[in-house]
């Protein structure tokens, strides 16, 4: 994400945002899934513990080169990344919803994306409340 996006990020509401990126805007802030970033170390705390939580990070060899075909296949057809709330789902689930998903038309994919970056948004701000909570 450059800089000029995340700023305009920090100002913007949810509305704005969407009428100004599109659906597809957002979903392309999310990282891949077990993806370069994750092999790398490069993916936000929160990205990591998502992803950790659904156990991408125990993935076999076989296991990581599927998730990385699937993943690939699903930007070259939608033009955006799959999606989808790790915290809620499992790693066996969440090849069998990448396969199964691959089916369906851009249109339902950019809404079913944004629905579950509705989910990690509201787990990430739940997690913002009760850290606070304890102050
Ligand atoms: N691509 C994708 O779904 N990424 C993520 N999902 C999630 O729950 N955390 C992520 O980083």
């Amino acid at each position: 994400m450059s800089l000029k996006t995340i700023s305009a990020v920090n100002s913007m509401s949810y509305e704005d945002f969407i009428s100004t990126f599109g659906k597809e805007g957002i979903l392309r802030l999310l990282p891949d899934l077990a993806g370069r970033l994750a092999m790398s170390g490069g993916l936000s705390k929160e990205s990591t513990k998502e992803q950790q939580s659904a156990g991408l990070n125990t993935l076999t060899e076989q296991e990581k080169q599927n998730m990385h075909h699937l993943n690939q296949q699903y930007k070259q057809k939608f033009g955006f990344p799959f999606v989808i709330c790790a915290r809620e789902n499992k790693k066996e689930a969440i090849l069998t919803g990448l396969e199964n998903r691959l089916k369906n038309s851009g249109e339902t994919e950019a809404v079913t994306g944004v629905e579950e970056v509705k989910k990690i948004c509201r787990l990430r701000l739940l997690d913002i409340v009760d850290s606070s909570s304890k102050l």
